[in-house]
């Protein structure tokens, strides 16, 4: 455990629980930095950090504010690194085996007691461990406002018959008849109620989302504007408040210099290289950070990108080395990137995204249009907003339609990054209206930030 030198004037603990992967960490530690960096709170509060000695060594060497500690729980669970071998097993095992080393690391932390834990809505067990301890919790989602309140209303999904359905009988029907949730078809559910793929996790996932009645906070990762009807709706379900403090991404880390070159020579090589691009001229892609679509759509996409000829900045570790031209000068592939440093650079002009919600996001916030390709669970919801709702993006093919070819793909490219054509206009001008709004919800005043100020009034962590 990190030691912390703040304990004697702590007035304010919150525990932090998120569930172990990527697109669930960040955001939780987001928010918590900026709940911890928010004065005059920094003073008193402490944030302790559960997490696996496997992320302890993924996250130890992020720089943080000294009032987040990150304590370890042993690796009860298989390992982050090939966790989409096998995803349910994965999941059942972030269900099952966390929670005993949880409960011991708590025996040892209840000095100071905590005000609150916060953790991620799929963790199910915490709210039980909670309610025992009489420490209150608020139960933190990390996907859309939209999924929780599709998830949250199975029942409505299951009279209408639009759960376990054929994609290609049903996919075009109407799902109109959950509050405050624009209208959508089938095939823009979240993958489980139609694909055979997660359907095994479903329940235990549907139960964490359940149990959110048993806690006393709900905290969406998501900014009120983007999605008002459907907040309000659910705010008038739930007995408690609900705050929507998104997006939290690490936009906190961005200066004033954050769209060009910011530090020179010490930059990475990536950063180097946007520098030497024409504004707006480079096209970002990334699939997200652990399921990939298949063998043969991966071979179209790496075809039609390089026929393309448009600038593009590509973040995978798939084996791309199969194409003949790679290496030419248009584009560069690195493994792994800090996103919303790249995104928020000048010379990127669109975003190509597996739709995860994180990603979105940052998307946004950086006032980028974007191309959907979702693969799974919320992505293809999420994708649906961006394209439908948002207006700031399209799809690069739909979830029932089969392989997109390279031909296509290489005139979808040519028509998205084109920054003339009329159509194109008319989205970049959304994205960058988004974009004000997400940014001013940030700002003093704003939706997120008085949301996080609410919170922590609530949970009695202001001054005393
Ligand atoms: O080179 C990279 C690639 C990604 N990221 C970050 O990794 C996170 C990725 O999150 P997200 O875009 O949400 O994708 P996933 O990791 O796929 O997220 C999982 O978790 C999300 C939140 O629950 C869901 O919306 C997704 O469907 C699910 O796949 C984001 O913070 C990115 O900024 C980087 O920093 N560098």
């Amino acid at each position: 455990m990190e030691p912390s030198s703040l304990e004697p004037t702590v007035t304010c603990h919150v525990v932090a629980m998120p569930f172990p992967g990527r697109g669930h960490v960040n955001p939780l530690m987001n928010f918590c930095k900026l709940i911890a960096a928010s004065p005059p709170r920094n003073t008193n509060t402490l944030i302790t950090f559960i997490v696996t000695e496997e992320w302890y060594g993924f996250l130890s060497s992020d720089p943080r504010p000294a009032n987040i500690r990150l304590v370890t729980v042993p690796n009860v669970i298989p390992s982050e690194i090939g966790r989409a071998k096998d995803w349910p097993g994965f999941i059942r095992a972030a269900l099952t085996k966390l929670q005993a080393p949880v409960e011991q690391l708590l025996d040892r932390l209840e000095q100071p007691k905590p005000n609150v834990i916060v953790h991620d809505t799929y963790l199910k067990w915490m709210v039980g461990v909670g309610n025992r301890r009489n420490i209150p919790v608020a139960s933190f989602w990390t996907q859309s406002a939209t999924v929780f309140s599709i998830f949250h209303h199975l029942d409505l999904v299951l009279q209408n018959g639009h759960f376990n359905f054929n994609l290609a009988e049903k996919g075009k029907e109407q799902v109109n008849y959950i509050p405050g949730v624009p209208e959508m078809r089938t095939s823009d559910l979240p993958t489980p109620f139609f694909s055979a793929r997660g359907q095994e996790v479903l329940d235990d996932c549907l139960e964490g989302v359940s149990l959110v009645s048993k806690a006393q906070f709900l905290l969406f990762t998501s900014t009120y504007e983007l999605e008002a009807s459907v907040i309000d709706a659910l705010g008038k379900e739930f007995a408690f408040p609900i705050y929507s403090i998104g997006p939290a991404i690490p936009c906190f880390n961005l200066n004033g210099n954050a769209a060009t070159n910011a530090g020179g020579g010490d930059e990475p090589e990536y950063v180097q290289w946007l520098d030497a691009q024409p504004t707006n001229s480079v096209l970002y892609i990334s699939q997200g950070s652990f399921l990939s679509v298949s063998s043969s759509q991966l071979d179209e996409i790496v075809a039609g990108v390089h026929d393309s000829g448009i600038r593009f900045f590509w973040v995978t570790r798939e084996d791309t080395s199969h194409d003949p031209k790679r290496g030419d000068t248009k584009g560069i592939i690195v493994p792994w990137c800090d996103q919303l440093r790249v995104l928020s650079h000048n010379s990127i002009g669109g975003f190509w995204s597996h739709c995860g919600w994180n990603s979105t996001k940052e998307g946004i916030f950086s006032g980028l249009p974007m191309l959907g390709l979702p693969i799974f669970w919320d992505q293809t919801t999420n994708a649906k907003q961006i394209v439908e709702d948002w207006k700031i993006g399209w799809r690069v093919k739909k979830v029932d339609e089969s392989l997109i070819t390279r031909q296509e793909i290489t005139r979808l490219l040519q028509k998205f990054m084109d920054l003339e054509s009329d159509e194109g206009r008319e989205m970049r001008r959304r994205a960058k209206e988004l974009q004000v709004i997400c940014q001013q919800a940030t700002e003093k005043g704003g939706s997120s930030k008085s949301a996080i100020d609410a919170f922590m009034e609530d949970i009695s962590c202001h001054i005393r």
